[in-house]
């Protein structure tokens, strides 16, 4: 789905999103475990006020397993319940209804104290476009889609997901922008294929990821690219990729928009491994 950029889209998806919020305990908030602050919208906490949320960072395979874990920490630290799943293998979506259970705790008994009949939780997801909402729905609902329209408190004709008997699921999950003040975010998003390449130039995209994978994981950049050693220069670097690749135009020169698209590829089809663009340190006025 491609994003567009207009405020009456935003608004319009937010009222979506307030209203639907109205019938569930809970929010699963799924973001991508690459990028789990800059694929975050910064606007849910404050839509979701008081209501419980459990992040869930997916895409958990195509992030470097050492930063998810230091991503569950930061976000415990928080105060946050964090847990990676891989929704396209169903991988970790067994520990989604434990947590949900446990962030509910309390309301739970307070209900029980007061000798209302326990329920399934009803929770619902929210994410950015493409970080795999309709994915996890699927891999959750298997054959449990079930309508209830007579349920006290819940809307008429709404599809809800019987996910075992302790939890039912919104079945239209709740979309909502990234935010996109920070250039550095917009590259991020487009690397991971959160948006369409057109929104942004390609070759400021691909410096990006170089600077990045120069910094963070100078070895694997070496090695994809069968570099002894990492030139300073950046046109330096893509000139040598650009050669390496067959990136030319007629004439034998290095083409600069070739090259960026091959870098861009790269990152997304894992060819440099799993890696993690989003860091804690990196997090400064960003509140996840
Ligand atoms: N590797 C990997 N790919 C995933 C995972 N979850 C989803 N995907 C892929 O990510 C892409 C987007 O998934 P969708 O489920 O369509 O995402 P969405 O959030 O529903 O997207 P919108 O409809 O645009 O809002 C698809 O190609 C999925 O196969 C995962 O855990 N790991």
């Amino acid at each position: 789905m491609a994003i567009q950029w207009f405020p009456g889209h935003m608004a319009k998806a937010r009222r979506e999103v307030t209203e639907k919020l109205k019938m569930v305990d809970i929010v699963f908030e799924l973001v991508d475990a690459r990028i789990p602050v800059s694929s975050a919208n910064p606007m849910l906490q404050e839509i979701i006020r008081h209501k419980k949320r459990l992040i869930l960072l997916n895409k958990a395979d195509m992030a470097d397993p050492e930063w998810t874990k230091q991503w569950i920490q930061f976000f415990s630290e928080k105060n946050h319940k964090a847990i990676a799943i891989n929704s396209q293998e169903g991988k970790g979506l067994n520990h989604i209804v434990k947590s949900a259970q446990e962030l509910l705790q309390e309301e739970r008994e307070r209900r029980k104290a007061k000798g209302i009949k326990p329920r399934a939780i009803r929770a619902m997801i929210i994410g950015i476009p493409n970080v795999g909402k309709s994915t996890l729905i699927n891999r959750l609902a298997k054959k449990n889609i079930a309508k209830t329209g007579n349920t006290p408190g819940v809307t008429r004709g709404q599809q809800w997901i019987k996910v075992g008997k302790d939890l039912e699921l919104l079945d239209t999950p709740g979309i909502l922008w990234p935010k996109f003040e920070h250039e550095e975010t917009g590259y991020k998003l487009a690397l991971t294929g959160a948006i369409k390449d057109s929104l942004l130039n390609m070759q400021d995209i691909a410096v990006f990821a170089l600077r990045f994978l120069q910094k963070h994981y100078p070895e694997r950049l070496k090695r994809r690219y069968r570099l002894d050693a990492i030139p300073d220069g950046i046109v330096e670097l893509f000139d040598h990729i650009g050669k390496m690749r067959g990136c030319l135009i007629s004439g034998g020169e290095v083409d600069y928009e070739k090259t960026a698209e091959a870098v861009i590829m790269d990152m997304r089809m894992q060819k440099l491994g799993a890696l993690t663009l989003d860091r804690p340190e990196d997090i400064i006025d960003q509140d996840p």
